[in-house]
């Protein structure tokens, strides 16, 4: 049975303690590889190994030798796609049609934009004046921030790890990559992509494990990383939070939503359906970025029910290889276990069942997997926790609305804050609602239209900060004013 590795110094190297743990297929809930489980040792030695690296040719690197490293790892992911495409898809169960447009290309792309960026965005100066007459000038220039620990999560494994770590290593940057123990696949690989492209050892490290009382917690302990980056559940992001705050470490956070989709009866209803069906079941649901509370004005909710409906189920349920498959398992059983417990939950709660609420029939030799069904419902009290929770499945709630400030008041009811689409073709009333949606990303007519260079994150319980752009060198770099007087 294949191993999979901690990446230490430029290293694979297995736990000193022997543990290792199950890597499943949830598209069949086959193992697929044993992955070591890293302890306080392994995070030592990575912590250790980029503080070195810090000190050593990184450091001293210009910046053209090190960003022109990091177009080559880019390269390096598309040279070697193929595997990306096939680890990725084995560990997610994600169709390859997804992952070949978003989560591979991504994956590359993270690491050219910001290395461009970093040689294009200027500093400020400040000349002043001073009694004297004679004047100072102020310049500010960048600085790593040190060794920044990542997190990342299991929806979008290669698009989310390498999002932090490509602003983080062009900035100047080490890292420690504490990747989901659900996807740990691809964060390996890009181990050997970092070698062939010349990043020096210690540069990029990994450590496999669990969050609490694993490698996560350990990473967040260790009193020499500066700095850390997370994507996951808001109550992690509690625990993380805390854990920087000894040795007041800084923290980017961006965690769950409960995200709003509204639409408006000027709206163009074959773009509202469209968009609306991948905010609610791309990547089945997993998105945090995905609508799964929609809101519909009264006098075209029936029609709008009727079209997501019938389009839900037009959904090809299937694995990976299957061309025409748009919808693959969740992650995991257990994360199918959440799911379903809010598919009963709707139920209980009064529900009416539009579409969907159970597992799908699927052939023998993917019974074993995490299959669910897309789902829709509609009739559901605003505080039934169907409507609050962060689900992470593939499933929305419709509910009408008869006004615009309803329909705001209604975005605006939870503490989440990370995403909304707009549906409406009044642009005037698209920019007044935007302006008030209490969200750090609003999509006006789309979803999921991301230009890396814009900010990224959530307001409210959605997040710390934000990434994207200039905001990823802010978070990566120190800003440090240097006053020159005359
Ligand atoms: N992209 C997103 O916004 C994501 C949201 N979620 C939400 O979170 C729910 C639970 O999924 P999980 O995988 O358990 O999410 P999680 O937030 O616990 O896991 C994300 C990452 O954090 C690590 N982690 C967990 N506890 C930690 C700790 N105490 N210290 C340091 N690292 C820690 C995990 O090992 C993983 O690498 C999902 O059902 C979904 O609602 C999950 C994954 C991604
Ligand atoms: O950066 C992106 O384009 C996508 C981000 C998605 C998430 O952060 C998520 O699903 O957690």
């Amino acid at each position: 049975m294949k191993e999979i590795k901690h990446y230490i110094n430029g290293q694979y190297v297995g736990s000193a303690s022997g543990k290792l743990f199950d890597n499943v297929n949830p598209a069949n809930g086959k193992v697929i590889a044993k992955v070591h489980e890293g302890g306080r040792d392994e995070v030592d030695a990575a912590v250790r190994a980029a503080r070195a690296a810090l000190k050593g040719p990184w450091g001293k690197m210009t910046l053209d030798e090190r960003t022109r490293i990091l177009h080559r790892v880019a390269d390096g992911i598309n040279e070697r796609f193929e595997e990306f495409l096939e680890a990725e898809c084995l560990d997610t169960g994600k169709p390859k049609s997804l992952a070949s447009h978003i989560d591979i290309p991504r994956g590359a792309a993270n690491f050219k934009v910001f290395a461009d960026m970093i040689k294009n965005v200027p500093t400020e100066s400040f000349e002043m004046a001073t009694p004297d007459g004679a004047g100072a000038l102020n310049y500010a220039v960048r600085r790593p921030k040190g060794v920044i620990g990542v997190i990342s999560p299991w929806n979008l494994p290669l698009l989310l790890m390498t999002w932090k770590v490509g602003p983080a290593l062009a900035c100047g940057n080490t890292v420690v990559v504490k990747p989901s123990e659900e996807t740990p696949t691809t964060t390996a690989l890009l181990g050997e992509v970092m070698k062939e492209a010349g990043v020096p050892d210690g540069v990029y490290n990994v450590v496999h494990g669990f969050g609490g009382d694993s490698a996560g917690a350990y990473l967040t302990e260790h009193p020499q990383v500066d700095g850390f980056t997370f994507t996951g559940e808001t109550g992690t992001g509690e625990v993380i939070m805390k854990a920087a705050a000894k040795g007041i470490r800084d923290i980017s956070l961006e965690l769950g939503g409960k995200n709003a989709g509204l639409v408006f009866a000027d709206c163009d209803m074959d773009k509202a359906i469209e968009g609306t069906m991948r905010s609610a079941f791309a990547n089945c649901g997993q998105v945090c970025l995905g609508t799964e509370r929609v809101y519909v004005e009264r006098s075209v909710f029936d029609e709008f029910v009727g079209r997501l409906k019938e389009a839900a189920e037009g959904l090809k349920i299937g694995p990976p290889d299957d061309a025409e498959a748009n919808l693959g398992p969740l992650v995991s059983l257990e994360h199918r276990e959440k799911v379903l417990s809010y598919y009963q939950k709707a139920v209980d709660d009064g529900a009416t069942v539009v579409t969907g609420g159970g597992v799908p029939e699927m052939p023998s030799e993917l019974a074993g997997g995490a299959w669910v069904e897309p789902t829709i419902w509609t009739g559901l009290p605003d505080d039934s926790a169907v409507v609050t929770d962060e689900i992470f499945g593939p499933c929305c709630h419709i509910r009408p609305f008869d006004t615009e400030e309803e329909a705001i008041e209604l975005a605006n009811s939870l503490p989440y804050g990370l995403a909304s689409a707009i549906w409406s073709e009044n642009i005037t009333r698209a920019h007044r609602v935007a302006g008030q949606i209490e969200a750090g990303i609003i999509w006006v007519n789309s979803w999921f239209l991301r230009d890396l260079r814009t900010p990224f994150g959530g307001s409210k319980q959605s997040g710390v900060g934000r990434e994207g752009g200039v905001h990823s060198l802010e978070f990566y770099t120190e800003m440090k004013n240097i006053c020159v007087k005359l």
